[in-house]
């Protein structure tokens, strides 16, 4: 249940987080050129410094080595130049059939746009320059599917060319120079060959043909085996996922109703026969439906089948024997004996039958057809798995449910129809994968998860952004193609017809709906989030007892006061972040404000930190090791009240100054706390008596907020650890959430902080945070000349509130040598996390900022303080 409390965050976020993409999107497209006006005063730019880590393998990487800034060091944002990323190449891959266009492509991290902002509204203040940190390797990325209508290709090239996807798209200020590649773009089906020269001439690319059949193939047995909820079974109205076993995959039929239908046994990774086909099809469907109907699109022809009766056009066995079932061969009078039959008995033209009908007949008569051909070719082969995909389908219930109905009814159920959710984007898919290194290949089973549909501020019916203005404007074919596809919603399963079930016949589906669903949250046209999840932490002392929750969100009434807290808390985030950019009357254009006012808000808090720091460390190192530890824990969590996640801390913000704030925290830290195992760390940590432990080899610190929380609590505890010669690893969120800091943001405050510091200098050159040795460090403390590593890596996470059972890899393989955990803030340590047992010492510390949970959990007071130490299990 704490999904749908992450998930209800993740998804308040998401919302001005998708928002903002576009929108910097559009900005990053127009200031492009800009960054790219660099002279030649070339400086080399270290190598990766090797990471005592393995970064997982699953992912593309960045290919740093060789790197070199390209222009002038002193220029603020130099272009670096990566001659060996050849990643940024696999961006985009097309299917071009009979009737669809389909498009695949890759954008490298999906807030690239919006972290270049944020670094840089940072690093202003700072000071940084790219020259003095390593580049960081990339977490994650996403997959976009789009589909344009083959006859409008037009408006392919042009979405193609304002998204500026055949010359490295986002990517191109990496690869600045290295573009001579970029005139390549893989595709397969017909159109490949068709439209070679257009291509060619619009847009300067040349296609690299790939054999369509190859390309269905290798989409299939990747969404397959890569991606959970992929396949599912639809009968009756009703959906159920199916989880295929990569390694009990083959063999399957697998039937791609495009315009015309192939069907292709499987029998492994690129062994596969075209077994048959069809050219009664999806263009067929449309095509005749259009004609008979006089229908405009083709979501408009399958609207119409919605609310169709078939009766009226097929002839059925009742029509045949007067009212009565033919029993003896298993009919029932209501099965449809003769498609479109009763129109020949009739004295009635085609204007006098309804759209509705004729529209639902169609479909039906197409659908079952394929169905039974289908099950013919997989009782020839003996094969008990189909997959159905192509456009034809698209997620409609009716059409899957006639598919199904087919198969299971002429195979007694032994053969079995299953759809998959990217239908129509097999061939294109496949195409991505053709290329050489698309960097997916090693993707581990079921690894690649969808965060949320793509266009989450379409699925609600709401478009923000400009007004959508003339079809010449380029940027906005995005955004028109999904209005589109908002403009029909979910399916809705009918009640049964009554009086239609008989022995055994065909009969009315049940799901016919009243409306379609929508393109976006089908996914048709979406993004698929990769992000290298999904491995259980290995120092959970039993996975199968664990349960991330502390609250049960079951409990109805506690589910309804936390959903309310969040959904009240988000406009007072924006309220903010609105009032701390001056102020603007442009209320539609708040939300787009946000993500830019949010992190230049973050970027003040970590800079009135750290220009704090250094004294917070003379002040440290001035006390002995028992007072500087209790200092150091106390540090953590009164700076755990920094934390934008908490109502109540927002509140005091509109109050105070960040320093005010802290020191005011700082002051209430009187012991005992609420929870205060604190002497039993410390006895763990510094002995007693003559007693001395020997220190933990290394720490796993789950770090929380920006600002205060990371800069003034957990960089000094982690320094503190450091000198006692324990590697630290500090583990931060992969994808944003509320101020809480990513990991793709930390080695710019852990530089900047180094600064400051000799001991966390030491330690991030030794984890490789850094390259250039830092000048300048006002540091006392050298008594420690080869460190051990502080490091930091993703924990695969976009959320306060961690599922332990789910992280990345690269923490996963972090985790094996450490033994020490620290788990920090409300969401790691209260939310979640609280009651779970570890094989390792584990030490949780919060600050309670909500009256409710304080209650409920310690039976205290809002900020009441935690410290839960607990040994080794
Ligand atoms: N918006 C749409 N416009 C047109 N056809 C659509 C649309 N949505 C779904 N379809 C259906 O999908 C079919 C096309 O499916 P798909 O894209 O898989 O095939 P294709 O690649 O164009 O055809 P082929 O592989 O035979 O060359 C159409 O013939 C139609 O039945
Ligand atoms: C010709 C293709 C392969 C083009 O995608 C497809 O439309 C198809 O499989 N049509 C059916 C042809 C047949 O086998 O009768
Ligand atoms: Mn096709």
């Amino acid at each position: 249940m704490a999904g749908s409390l992450q998930n209800q965050r993740q998804q308040l976020l998401g919302i001005i987080e998708e928002e903002e993409q576009e929108k910097l999107q559009k900005q990053k497209e127009e200031t492009e050129g800009n960054n790219n006006n660099n002279n030649n005063n070339k400086s080399d730019m270290a190598p990766t410094a090797g990471n005592s880590i393995h970064r997982s393998g699953s992912r593309p990487q960045l290919d740093v080595s060789k790197a070199e800034i390209q222009g002038n060091v002193e220029e603020k944002y130099p272009t670096i130049l990566l001659p060996n990323q050849s990643d940024d190449l696999s961006h985009l891959a097309l299917d071009i059939g009979g009737s669809l266009i389909k498009l695949v492509y890759f954008s490298r991290h999906e807030d690239q746009s919006w972290d270049d902002k944020r670094k840089r509204s940072m690093k202003e203040p700072l000071g940084l320059s790219n020259g003095n940190r390593r580049s960081f390797p990339i977490l994650g990325g996403r997959l976009h599917f789009v589909k344009f209508e083959t006859r409008k290709i037009n408006e392919c090239l042009d979405f193609i060319h304002s998204k500026q996807l055949h010359c490295g798209g986002l990517e191109s200020h990496y690869s600045d120079g290295v573009t001579d590649q970029n005139g390549i773009i893989k595709a397969t089906g017909g159109g490949a060959y068709k439209y070679a020269d257009l291509f060619k001439e619009r847009l300067g690319v040349s296609l690299d043909k790939e054999d369509e059949m190859d390309c269905l193939v290798a989409g299939a047995n990747f969404l397959l085996k890569a991606i959970r909820h992929e396949a599912f079974t639809h009968m009756e109205g009703h959906k159920e996922f199916v989880q295929i076993e990569p390694n009990d995959l083959f063999p399957y039929l697998l039937v791609n109703i495009g315009s015309g239908v192939s069907m292709i046994k499987v029998d492994g990774d690129g062994k596969f026969e075209r077994v048959s086909g069809t050219n009664v099809g999806g263009g067929t469907y449309w095509g005749l439906g259009r004609l008979l109907t006089k229908c405009k699109s083709f979501d408009e022809l399958l609207e119409l089948s919605q609310k169709g009766d078939n009766r009226t056009m097929d002839m059925l066995v009742g029509d045949i024997y007067g009212g009565l079932d033919y029993s003896k061969i298993g009919l029932s009078a209501s099965t449809i004996a003769s498609s479109f039959g009763k129109t020949i008995s009739e004295k009635k033209e085609l204007e006098e039958y309804r759209p509705e009908d004729i529209s639902l007949s169609l479909l039906r008569m197409i659908s079952y057809n394929i169905g039974q051909i289908a099950y013919l070719n997989a009782l020839r082969f003996r094969l008990k798995r189909i997959f159905f995909g192509g456009f034809f389908i698209r997620g409609h219930a009716y059409t899957m449910d006639t598919i199904s109905f087919a198969v299971h009814f002429w195979s007694n159920g032994e053969a079995q129809a299953m759809f998959l959710r990217h239908e129509g984007f097999l061939g294109a898919l496949g195409a991505f994968m053709s290329y050489e290194k698309h960097g997916l290949d090693d993707l581990m089973v079921h690894q690649l998860v969808e965060r949320f549909p793509m266009g989450a501020p379409y699925t609600g019916g709401k478009i923000h952004g400009p007004p959508l203005g003339d079809l010449n404007e380029k940027i906005s074919w995005m955004e028109k193609f999904l209005q589109k596809g908002t403009e029909i919603t979910a399916p809705v399963p009918m009640t049964p017809l009554a009086g239609t079930t008989g022995l055994g016949g065909f009969e009315v589906p049940l799901s016919k709906g009243s409306t379609l669903r929508s393109d976006a949250s089908a996914l048709n046209v979406g993004v698929l989030h990769l992000v290298p999840t999904l491995e259980v932490f290995p120092l959970l002392a039993d996975p199968k007892l664990y349960d991330p929750n502390t609250i049960d969100l079951s409990d109805h009434s506690e589910l309804e006061y936390w959903l309310t807290i969040l959904s009240e808390h988000l406009p007072d985030l924006v309220d903010k972040a609105v009032a701390s950019e001056g102020g603007t009357d442009d209320a539609k254009r708040r939300g787009d404000a946000f993500a830019r006012a949010f992190s230049a808000h973050l970027a003040r808090e970590n800079e009135a930190s750290l220009a704090v720091l250094p004294d917070l460390l003379v002040e440290l190192d001035s006390m002995d090791e028992e007072s500087r530890l209790l200092t150091l824990i106390e540090g953590v969590l009164a700076a755990n009240i920094f934390d934008w996640g908490s109502r109540a801390c927002v509140d005091l913000y509109h109050k105070g100054t960040i320093i005010e704030i802290y020191r005011m925290s700082r002051n209430k830290m009187c012991r005992p706390w609420r929870v205060d195992d604190f002497d039993d760390f410390k006895e763990r940590m510094l002995g007693t008596g003559d007693k001395k432990m020997p220190h933990h080899k290394r720490a796993l610190l789950f770090v929380d907020n920006s600002g205060a929380d990371i800069v003034l609590g957990m960089l000094p505890l982690a320094r503190e650890l450091l000198r006692r010669g324990t590697e630290v690893v500090l583990v931060a969120n992969s994808l944003p959430a509320l101020n809480d800091v990513t990991a793709m943001e930390l080695p710019d405050i852990v530089a900047e902080a180094a600064k400051h510091c000799d001991i966390l200098r030491r330690a991030a050159e030794a984890g490789g945070l850094l390259v250039d040795a830092m000048i300048n460090t006002s540091d006392s403390s050298k008594e420690n000349p080869s460190s051990v590593p502080l490091m930091v890596v993703e924990n695969g996470c976009g959320s306060p509130c961690i599922d332990l059972r789910q992280v990345s890899s690269e923490l996963a393989a972090a985790a094996k040598d450490a033994d020490l955990i620290i788990l920090e803030g409300m969401g790691r340590a209260l939310h979640t996390n609280l009651n779970a047992r570890f094989k390792r010492d584990a030490l949780k510390l919060a600050m309670v900022k909500n009256q409710r949970l304080a209650e409920k959990l310690v039976k205290g007071n809002i900020y009441d303080c935690i410290c839960k130490y607990e040994p080794a299990s």
